[in-house]
């Protein structure tokens, strides 16, 4: 039987899905590169270094540098990057095509709308303020919430928990391995949206369902259902 109630929650990746981050992460990351007199990377390379958090993209870097990092340097570093890339967090950094339709519509059909991103909470917060998506959420759950990031289950599974819904009343959308990974851990239905950052093929990702395009999302719901 068809529920039109269903997915009561529809949970939404950031970077890559509904923003297009990489701009100020890409010049956040070559600043914090030059302070430590290290060369910078191009918008393509580091676009593939995003979605698995801060530590990792500060990780991806340096290792592509051929240099492997301490973690109290990498925690260094991250802080550094953090300073850098904050208060610059939404200088180039625009909507995805339909990312404000898409919330707004399943908002006002009754479900609950959320964020869960391996980005640092308080990033995430002013990126969603600057977007006038932020009052939207019914919860945001950063990287820095507690549990390990994605593709770990926790962040997702939190998010559940503080909706106090059952993971099999929910959707997730995201743009990467580590999104559907996260999904399939927390037995969430997770559909891809082709085209973020990935260098993996839709059949690659192998989501349960993928969208070229957010605004796709309503209409693929009733199929699901
Ligand atoms: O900060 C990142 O690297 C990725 O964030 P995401 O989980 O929103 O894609
Ligand atoms: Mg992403």
């Amino acid at each position: 039987m068809a529920r039109a109630d269903w997915p009561k929650a529809v949970l939404f990746d950031l970077d890559g899905t509904l923003i297009d981050s990489a701009p100020d992460l890409h010049a956040a990351l070559n600043q914090t590169l030059e302070s430590y007199g290290e060369p910078p990377f191009t918008l393509e390379a580091v676009t593939r270094m995003i979605g698995a958090g801060v530590p990792k993209l500060v990780e991806r870097a340096y290792a592509a540098l051929d240099k492997e990092l301490d973690p109290a340097t990498r925690d260094r570093i991250v802080d550094r990057f953090l300073k850098i890339y904050e208060p610059r967090s939404t200088e180039l950094t625009t909507l995805c095509a339909g990312a404000s339709e898409v919330t707004r519509s399943l908002k006002a059909d009754g479900r609950k709308i959320g964020i869960v991103t391996n980005k640092p909470g308080h990033a995430t917060k002013e990126i969603l303020q600057h977007f006038g998506l932020f009052e939207l959420m019914d919860i945001i759950i950063g990287g820095d919430a507690g549990p390990p990031t994605k593709p770990a289950p926790g962040l997702l599974l939190l998010a559940c928990e503080r909706l106090g819904l059952d993971p099999a009343d929910v959707v997730f959308v995201g743009d990467s391995e580590n999104d559907v990974g996260a999904g399939k851990a927390a037995k969430i239905t997770v559909v891809a949206v082709i085209g973020g950052y990935t260098t993996l093929s839709p059949e690659e990702l192998a989501p349960d369902a993928a969208v070229d395009s957010l605004a796709d999302l309503p209409a693929l719901f009733q199929t699901l259902r």
